[in-house]
């Protein structure tokens, strides 16, 4: 099926539009009337400037207000319709998008709606053109697929069909089931948009909120297969109102989109993508440091038990490693400060992996190596992180030689890597490790931090062997809120904090306050606590019973952080529930100069 995409899913003049729409292998455009309008270009000019690009015109778009009106208003309506076919010939485009109508003069009739949509049908048939009705979740009478369908198949023209919009049909109650029933060729159009499930007005939901497929929390793969099953294979096209998109550099968001429609047709059944890699766990997480930020690192990681295991043969790259717990320091990527610069996951097939990932528009690049350096390849993610792809055996050690240091014992493995985002970016890094690494996303969680309200979302292997917390400050207004990005951070885990807490000299402090709440929430015996409080530990409980013990360092360099997880009794969580807290202590450690 052809792959099309609304002009209005992304910034910039129609030029920008178009730009980014073929340069991310889109085969056509929704046109919508006001990037035309706009436009200095003529509709000729358009039409060949698409052509250069590769892209068809699949739909013109939205022609507002046309039917159940009374007779006067229905000759000017047709007026109107006959200039917009003018440019639709001058376009070269064949099928024009009527979406029902929302104006107070419309009548609540469907017979006089179909009667006057089957006579504009008969004039755009004259100029070879097509009508796709569309029912706005928000239209005046007519406001779900259901009614327009009536309404189509009473006009019974063959130049009248539907339009079908996911959003519209999703953010009603009536069910999408019957659309595998509608008359063969009689859906002209489908457009796809995603959404979060939100209480709001239908409009308002629909012009701020929509996302890219895989994105929001509706059902667009079991709705593809239906309308498939209708017979329907005209293009599936991106039809997105959002605000940070209208916002967002175009060439980004137009491969986002096609990165979403890709996905979900592997979803639906429709092109089968290269198999998600299994993966086993967290190789290693690196991270870039400097003159400054790589004693900081260092001195954190000896406090945790970690010995300095490996020295890169070539590079100023150093192996950090505590049982399966793996960190590389790298010095040669020249940037200021400390940031987690990488992170690699194992997996039996990388190759495979790597496939999948090009086939999401996420080409796997090799970082120079010398001769007797293996390659390691990796992606990189929308938030900057490469995601390096490694074999099973970790054969990539064979790049650093052995230094003879021995760890100390207590930490197992790598639990969670947290990777803060900046807002406009959020559900695009969601969706990129979702599709591309094959990770299932968690429940979001909201949070009122100190300085402002947080949100986040793990996204894990369904055996957990990975797990990856990205979170997002939800707003970023004004001078107040700290200017610095919020710190990313590792997490270990371990089977024993309590012994691993009493030798760790550096653990973030934890108010008295938080305890007595902890144990009035808890019911907790003040012997449970204890121990806790003495150790600045947290705690967490699930409604399942299954409890997360976890502890902090100081924030290093300004930017990362270590956590170390004790997990009980199948607890699934990142410990959310305790972010604040964490936040108010790192930003008091910061301000007493610690
Ligand atoms: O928000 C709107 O008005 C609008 C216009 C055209 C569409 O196809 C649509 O889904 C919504
Ligand atoms: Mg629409």
């Amino acid at each position: 099926m052809r792959r099309s995409i609304a002009t209005v899913c992304v910034s910039g003049t129609l030029d920008d539009k178009l730009t980014a729409a073929a340069a991310a292998g889109f085969d056509g455009i929704e046109l919508f009337e006001n990037d035309l309008v706009v436009s200095p270009w003529s509709p000729a000019e358009i039409r060949d400037r698409c052509a250069d690009l590769g892209l068809s015109i699949d739909l013109y778009q939205p022609f507002r207000d046309f039917e159940a009106v009374p007779r006067e208003a229905l000759e000017l309506n047709l007026r109107r319709a006959a200039r917009k076919f003018d440019v639709m010939a001058a376009l070269g485009v064949n099928t024009m998008l009527v979406c029902s109508s929302v104006s107070p003069d419309a009548r609540d009739d469907d017979a006089l709606a179909a009667e006057q949509l089957a006579l504009l049908s008969a004039q755009a048939a004259e100029r070879g053109i097509r009508i796709a009705y569309e029912a706005l979740a928000w239209g005046r009478h007519v406001s779900t697929w259901d009614h327009a369908w009536r309404i189509v198949r009473a006009a019974d023209h063959p130049a009248l069909g539907l339009c079908l919009d996911s959003f519209h049909i999703l953010s009603r109650e009536v069910s999408p089931d019957g659309i595998a029933g509608i008359t063969p060729g009689k859906i002209f159009f489908v457009q796809l948009a995603d959404a979060p499930h939100l209480r709001m007005d239908v409009l308002q939901w629909s012009r701020h909120h929509r996302l890219f497929p895989g994105q929001g929390a509706f059902d667009l793969p079991g709705l593809i297969r239906t309308i498939k099953a209708s017979g329907y294979d005209g293009p599936l096209s991106l039809e997105v109102f959002n605000d940070v998109f209208r916002q967002s550099d175009p060439a980004r968001t137009a491969v986002d989109a096609m990165r979403s429609l890709i996905a979900l047709e592997d979803r639906a059944g429709l092109r089968p993508l290269p198999l998600a890699p299994a993966l086993r766990g967290h190789a290693f997480t690196e991270f870039a440091v400097d003159g400054g930020t790589g004693p900081q690192l260092r001195e954190a990681l000896r406090g945790l038990g970690f010995a300095h295991t490996g020295q890169h043969r070539t590079k100023p790259v150093e192996l950090w490693e505590q049982s399966a717990c793996r960190v590389v320091l790298n010095s040669a990527v020249t940037r200021p400060g400390v940031a987690i610069s990488a992170i690699a996951v194992s997996t039996d097939d990388p190759a495979a992996a790597l496939h999948r990932a090009a086939a999401l528009r996420a080409p796997a690049h090799v970082s120079a190596h010398g001769p007797r350096e293996i390659s390691l390849a990796s992606v990189t993610a929308p938030d900057g992180t490469d995601v390096f792809l490694t074999g099973p055996a970790p054969d990539w050690r064979a790049d650093f030689l052995p230094t003879g240091e021995n760890a100390g014992t207590g930490l197992l493995d790598t639990d969670h890597v947290g990777l803060t985002q900046p807002f406009d970016h959020f559900d695009e890094a969601g969706l990129f490790y979702h599709s591309v690494l094959g990770l299932d996303r968690l429940a979001t969680a909201e949070f009122a931090a100190p300085f402002g309200l947080m949100r986040s979302r793990a996204l894990v292997t369904a055996g957990r062997q990975v797990r990856l917390a990205l979170t997002v400050a939800l707003l970023r207004r004004g001078e107040w809120a700290p200017g610095v990005p919020e710190p990313q951070h590792v997490a270990f885990s371990t089977s024993d904090i309590l012994a691993v807490a009493a030798r760790v000299p550096r653990r973030l402090a934890i108010p008295d306050n938080y305890y007595s709440d902890l144990a009035a929430r808890f019911a907790l015996a003040d012997e449970a606590v204890e121990p806790l409080r003495r150790h600045g530990i947290l705690y967490d409980r699930d409604a399942h019973g299954g409890e997360l013990l976890h502890f902090y360092t100081p924030v290093h360099g300004g930017r990362v952080f270590f956590e170390i997880v004790e997990r009980r009794g199948g607890y699934d969580g990142c410990g959310e529930a305790n972010a604040p807290v964490r936040m108010a202590a790192h930003r008091h450690l910061r301000l007493s100069g610690r």
